[in-house]
């Protein structure tokens, strides 16, 4: 025989709430027909387990679809009202059923249940706020970010463009002179390409830090920006790799390189700068693609693995640069430590670049596992979402 559950209800302007008494409920049956809600289930009630119904003939129209949840303590249903409104009681009958108990977890009345509306929307609209806030940050970031990205691109192309350019004039200098045809030429013409072989040589080699330097100084000013972002979260990257990568290229710029005239003319600030914008002008664009959430493979590719020989090439040029400029800051004494007057010396420079040469290749080893982390991360993601 079907018995009634005991049913708990509640309303606001737009539902009405059913909370019916039952556990381990199967083969529930829910609808409304003619206003009319009917239920049948079997499960534990009262008395015990059970196929149990009711119905309910609403007061107002409700719409035909219901919802319903069922938990291993009870099923909730709700039913929605066709007009917003506030009902004075449940069923058509004036007379409550006497399974029928207001659900006071729920409950509230008509004034109570309008704040409650007014609650949802304040919150909604903070929500809303704060997310054109966030909207607002985000792009704001990204645009910041582009633009970053791009002047570095643009700064780290013109470097390795020009490097490349010069270095290309170099090679054509010198098969020119070398080959037999040249031989043949004129004592005046095998001067004069002597002369341009020798101009151009030593323009692109040994001229490097005064044609690229400017350029290099402004951009790697700009990467300590690098650092902030990383700090502040701006992109989700370590501070440790960065602040080793940017002050260790800053230390060589405008230590070893910018205060030492000696140096200016070795061709070791070429290799240093070359290595340096052969990887930036992929890492860069590669960024300012992400911006865009666009990626071409290529890009990725290269971004995540010139590194792998330019790295340890980098840092062998820049220990190659500090190492020659050890017996210049001996001999000049620059940023030497003067001791007492009694003891009448000086603790050279030159004892801090042992430590550093030192700290490089440890610098080396934490960054390359960085990167090659990095490289691991980015295409492992990148299967997984091809799967
Ligand atoms: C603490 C005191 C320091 C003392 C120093 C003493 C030791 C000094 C030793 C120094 C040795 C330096 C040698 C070096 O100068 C030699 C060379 O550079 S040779 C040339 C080759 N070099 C390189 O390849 C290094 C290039 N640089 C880098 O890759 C980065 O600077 C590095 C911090 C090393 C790694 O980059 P990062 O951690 O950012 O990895 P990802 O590129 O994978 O980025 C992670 C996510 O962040 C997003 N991101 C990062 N930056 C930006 C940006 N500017 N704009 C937009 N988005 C950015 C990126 O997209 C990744 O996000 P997602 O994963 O979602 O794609």
């Amino acid at each position: 025989m079907a018995l009634t559950p005991l049913v708990y209800w509640a309303q606001r302007h737009e539902d009405i709430y059913l909370r019916v008494e039952l556990t381990d409920v199967q083969n529930i049956d829910v609808h409304v027909d003619e206003n009319v809600l009917h239920f049948s289930a079997q499960g534990h009630g009262a008395k015990g387990q059970n196929e149990y119904k009711f119905s309910l003939d609403f007061l107002l129209p409700v719409k035909p679809q219901v919802s319903y949840k069922s938990t291993q303590r009870q099923v909730n249903i709700t039913v929605h009202k066709i007009q917003r409104g506030w009902w004075e009681r449940l069923t058509l009958r004036e007379r409550k059923p006497v399974f029928l108990a207001p659900d006071f977890d729920r409950w509230l009345d008509e004034s109570d249940a309008e704040m409650e509306i007014r609650e949802k929307e304040e919150k909604k609209n903070r929500l809303k706020a704060s997310r054109q806030k966030e909207e607002g940050f985000v792009s704001l970031k990204t645009v910041f970010l582009i633009v970053y990205n791009l002047v570095q691109f643009l700064g780290f192309s013109w470097i390795f463009i020009n490097m490349t350019v010069r270095l290309f004039i170099i090679g054509i200098g010198v098969k020119i002179y070398y080959t037999g045809e040249a031989e043949s030429v004129t004592y005046f013409t095998e001067n004069w390409l002597k002369h341009v072989r020798s101009k151009l040589f030593s323009d692109s080699l040994y001229d490097t830090f005064h044609t690229i330097s400017d350029v290099m100084f402004f951009c790697q000013i700009l990467a300590l920006v690098e650092v902030l972002n990383a700090a502040f979260g701006v992109v989700k990257t370590g501070v440790i790799p960065t602040l080793i990568q940017v002050v260790g290229r800053n230390f060589i710029l405008f230590i070893i390189f910018g205060s030492l005239e000696e140096m200016h003319h070795k061709p070791v600030v070429f290799f240093v700068f070359y290595l340096w914008s052969a990887i930036e002008i992929f890492r860069y664009p590669f960024y300012m693609l992400g911006c865009f959430n666009t990626e071409w493979k290529t890009l990725t590719w290269l971004r995540y693995t010139v590194w792998m020989p330019l790295y340890p090439l980098g840092v062998l040029a820049e220990a190659l640069a500090v190492i020659q400029s050890i017996p210049i800051f001996d001999e000049s004494k620059l940023f030497s430590i003067p001791l007492t007057k009694v003891i009448g010396t000086s603790v050279s420079f030159s004892y801090f670049l042992y430590i550093y040469l030192v700290l490089m290749f440890l610098g080396l080893f934490i960054n390359f596992s960085h990167l090659y982390k990095q490289r691991k991360r980015r295409f492992r993601t990148k299967k997984r979402k091809a799967n």
